[in-house]
């Protein structure tokens, strides 16, 4: 299967189990997860991510695009995250956060600028290559976070509580903005949320972890 699997994912934090998941997302689907405060589903991203956080272990196989991944360091992983903070460089302009991203295709400087500015004025974010990203409002940042994780040419995406910190119609208009990339570019994506409305917007299925021991 192309997309993400996870096969008998058990987290633990020190001795105890937190969470355990063993489900498949197709290419092109969100699969939404949702429970309690604590449970370990932030810890499951970073896992899959190849980022767990010292103090846990975890057991079980990851498999994306038909290859084993748990035991791959995490830029081999290709997996693409967005959390609720854009988590973009401050030192950095737009173009140049950007382009931090993009793997290297012999692209010369300014072909690689040319290519970021057409996606910039695709997401509507027109003149803005230059611009220092602090003076950028809340959802021009989100967009920007999703152009850098979508530059860096992920085989999956990573939600953590992505569209949290928006407000209600900028949510709107993000979410669905993430979730058609993630359709039209078939990408396997797991979703961390606390908000049903993402997930019924996500159109996938949803599962509750709550094996909190
Ligand atoms: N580095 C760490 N060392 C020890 N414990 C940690 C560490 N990071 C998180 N924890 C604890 O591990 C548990 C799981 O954390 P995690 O953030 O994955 O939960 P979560 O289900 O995503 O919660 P929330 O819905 O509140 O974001 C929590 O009890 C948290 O306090």
């Amino acid at each position: 299967m192309t997309g993400l699997n996870l096969k008998a994912v058990s987290i633990k934090l020190g001795e105890r189990e937190l969470l355990s998941i063993n489900e498949q997302v197709a290419s092109g689907e969100v699969l939404t997860i949702m429970g309690p405060s604590g449970v370990g589903k932030s810890t499951l991203l970073s896992y899959v991510a190849g980022m767990l956080p010292e103090n846990f272990t975890a057991s079980g196989e990851v498999w994306l695009s038909n290859q084993r991944i748990d035991h791959k360091p995490a830029w081999q992983r290709k997996t693409g995250l967005l959390f609720q903070d854009a988590l973009l460089f401050n030192h950095l302009n737009v173009a140049d956060n950007i382009a931090f991203a993009m793997p290297e295709q012999g692209l010369s400087r300014s072909d690689k600028k040319a290519k970021i500015e057409q996606a910039l004025a695709q997401m509507s974010l027109i003149d803005l290559a230059d611009a220092p990203v602090q003076q950028l409002s809340g959802g021009q940042q989100a967009r920007v976070a999703l152009l850098r994780v979508l530059f860096s040419q992920p085989n999956a995406i990573l939600l953590d509580e992505a569209f949290s910190k928006l407000d209600s119609q900028l949510r709107q208009s993000i979410r669905e903005l993430v979730f058609f990339e993630i359709r039209q570019r078939k990408l396997p994506a797991l979703m961390v949320t606390h908000d049903i409305e993402d997930a019924k917007v996500a159109g996938g299925p949803v599962i509750e972890v709550n094996t909190l021991c």
